[in-house]
């Protein structure tokens, strides 16, 4: 292995330092973050050139923005730009007081690519799927000139995933078995950590009863009756540790893969009318941004290649069988209904396919 950081290592760094506010470079220019702008180098980098705003085809129809690039747009930047102007073409915070943030003026070559990786790379730092993009004509010098972090645009948009590695594992008793044990894995990048709780010690030739649970701080911890994750979560185990073996994933996918301060957008566009979908959709996000390749690697580092899978949603057994698991059998996971998250569950049902 090489002593410098390789392509991925320097995803990485590149999402801390979107994170921070400071500017990455790629192959075809310069990308900054919305969510984390400041005005100095909203300044500074109007200086260096004619800047554009990037945003995903979800955030434009929303906008009623033309889409030139089939899934994003890009919208050069205004002379008398400001933060607040940025801000509000990115959050949709204040949609419903501002509708009305145009005219634009569109941009429409065919180098799109530096926007894609950008708003790519965004997403992956959890961050608003919103870039400000340079194009260079020198930007390794630029890069050097600056002392910026430069990716490969091509590493971005491949989306390789980092290799998770098992850490550590120990013995854990809980309420539902004595036999339980914690596993935790921790991708080569230093990303987040998943876990994997296993109780008893599954057969790895059978199908193993799995769930592949998505964290939700607000449901799992708080006890949130928004939705049905903490009775989902507590009813997995707990059946798991009546059948005396299993393996729960807790994958750190928070808010279906786009962050928790994502997710609380979300919820704060649901308190105005909008449901879970719609909610994704204005911030410029899928309905579904989770990684299941990353679930799939865990259950196979642990042996595991068939499952028996605690779900109600069948574009997750789609995307197992599509990461080489095989799912033997469906489990329903049905716990959890209240009044307040019965629309919740209902658009599940009716826009996501979910089985109820
Ligand atoms: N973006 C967003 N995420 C939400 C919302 N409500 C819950 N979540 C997240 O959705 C995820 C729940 O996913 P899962 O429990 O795996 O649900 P699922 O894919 O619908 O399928 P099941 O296996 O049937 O539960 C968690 O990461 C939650 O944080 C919401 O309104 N918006
Ligand atoms: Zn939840």
């Amino acid at each position: 292995m090489a002593f410098s950081p390789d392509n991925i290592e320097k995803l990485a760094r590149a999402r801390a330092d979107l994170r921070m506010g400071v500017p990455v470079v790629m192959s075809d220019g310069v990308i900054l973050a919305v969510e984390t702008l400041k005005a100095d180098r909203l300044k500074d980098l109007c200086s260096f050139g004619a800047a554009q705003l990037a945003l995903t085809d979800w955030r434009a129809r929303t906008l009623k923005v033309h889409v030139y690039d089939s899934d994003l747009t890009r919208i050069a930047l205004p002379e008398d730009v400001s933060l607040s102007w940025v801000r509000a073409m990115a959050d949709p915070a204040d949609d419903l007081n501002m509708p009305m943030k145009g005219p634009h003026k569109m941009v429409r070559d065919d180098q799109s690519a530096l926007a894609r990786a950008g708003i790519q790379l965004a997403k992956s730092a959890r961050l608003l799927p919103a870039v400000l993009c340079l194009p260079l004509d020198m930007p390794a010098g630029f890069a050097h000139q600056h002392d910026l972090t430069m990716v490969d645009q091509a590493v971005v948009l491949n989306s390789q995933l980092s290799p998770m590695q098992p850490v550590v594992h120990a013995r854990l008793p809980m309420t539902v078995s004595d036999a339980g044990r914690l596993h935790v894995f921790r991708p080569e990048d230093g990303g987040e950590e998943h876990y994997a709780v296993e109780i008893g010690t599954p057969d790895r030739s059978k199908p193993v009863l799995a769930r592949l649970h998505s964290a939700c701080f607000t449901g799992d911890v708080l006890g949130s009756l928004k939705c049905d994750c903490g009775p989902q979560l507590h009813g997995a185990l707990a059946q798991m540790g009546e059948e005396g073996q299993g393996v729960l994933l807790y994958l750190n996918q928070e808010g279906r893969g786009i962050g928790l301060a994502n997710k609380m957008r979300a919820y704060a566009l649901q308190d105005q009318g909008f449901d879970t979908v719609e909610a994704n959709h204005r911030l410029g996000f899928e309905d579904d941004e989770r990684d299941f390749r990353i679930g799939a690697e865990i259950l196979r580092k642990l042996g595991f290649d068939q499952v028996r899978l605690m779900t109600n949603n069948p574009a997750k057994i789609a995307r197992m069988e599509g990461c080489g698991i095989t799912v033997t059998e469906r489990v329903p996971l049905q716990v959890g209904r209240n009044p307040l998250n019965d629309h919740y569950l209902q658009t599940k049902a009716a826009k996501s396919g979910h089985l109820f």
